[in-house]
């Protein structure tokens, strides 16, 4: 069984992690040519292997647009994206996806949802069942391998979505706003969750979300992107230091960085003050 942790990423810094991810002057139109709608339009950015980085910005900006070109289920219009110095052609090697929706199958035990991504990559099944089930017990649904989807909660289906994404062990994660449908408390939760696994080992990971403090918490940088057309707006480092108990949120230093940030959405008219 692979190990859970990716151990020796931890120790490099942002400045000397090598890229994982190179996104160059990237446009992505939709529609006619004559009347294009502009998702994104010159978007260039560099995120490092063992990177946390979100990407933060309102509805519309174009932030899934940009996680599906990373991904390889879009392509750029104008601009390329290289993963590990390599241009894309589908999707990357070595790559895990959590979507909005947990996009769970019905008809399958949780345990067979998770090891979808196995059989996907034509990894067999009996080998990755250990694996899948230590994923399950760590993201406490251990008791429900022989569940359904709809026996589960939301929050429990999501983390169901999380281990299948885990499951081979991907070195690059691109979330896209994994969270968003869940309530307060169960959101807090797999922050948690996430920021602890992060803790763990290098993995890279890209996370779209519509919060502030989410983004905040869990990041190493968060890149806040502006509307019609979407960019990239500014990029912020947040150097606050991990392990983050929930609590960190209560600090000055935590405040300091969503006024920030909240003070840029206020520049670009991203939110009304009243
Ligand atoms: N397949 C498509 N065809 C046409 N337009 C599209 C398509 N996908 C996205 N768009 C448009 O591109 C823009 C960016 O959409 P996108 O879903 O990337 O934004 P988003 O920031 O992820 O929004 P949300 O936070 O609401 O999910 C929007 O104007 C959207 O209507």
């Amino acid at each position: 069984m692979a190990p859970l942790e990716h151990p020796g990423l931890e120790a490099m810094t942002e400045a000397t992690a090598p890229a994982c991810v190179e996104i160059e002057r990237l446009g992505r139109h939709y529609g006619l040519p004559a009347k294009p709608i502009v998702a994104l339009q010159d978007v260039s950015l560099t995120v490092r292997e063992g990177e946390f980085l979100s990407l933060l910005g309102p509805s519309g900006c174009g932030k899934s647009t940009l996680l599906r070109c990373i991904a390889g289920l879009d392509k750029p219009t104008t601009g390329a994206v290289r993963v590990r110095g390599k241009p894309l052609s589908g999707p990357p090697a070595g790559i895990g996806m959590v979507f909005q929706r947990d996009v769970l199958l019905d008809w399958r035990t949780i345990l067979d949802n998770v090891l979808i991504s196995a059989e996907f990559q034509g990894r067999g099944r009996k080998e990755n069942i250990g694996r899948a089930r230590a994923l399950l017990e760590r993201f406490g649904l251990g008791g429900f391998a022989d569940r359904r989807p709809w026996e589960l909660s939301g929050g429990m289906r999501q983390r169901a979505a999380i281990c299948r994404a885990l499951l081979c062990d991907p070195d690059l994660l691109l979330m896209d706003e994994p969270f968003g449908a869940l309530d307060a408390m169960t959101r807090d939760d797999l922050n948690v969750e996430l920021s602890r696994l992060v803790q763990l080992g290098g993995r890279t990971v890209i996370f779209v979300t519509h919060s502030i403090a989410e983004a905040v918490y869990l990041s190493d940088r968060v890149a806040v992107m502006s509307r019609s057309p979407g960019r990239v707006a500014e990029v912020f480092e947040i150097d606050l230091p991990r392990p983050r108990p929930l609590s960190i949120r209560e600090t000055p230093e935590f405040g300091r960085h969503v006024g920030q940030i909240r003070s840029l959405f206020s520049r670009l008219g991203l939110v009304r003050e009243e």
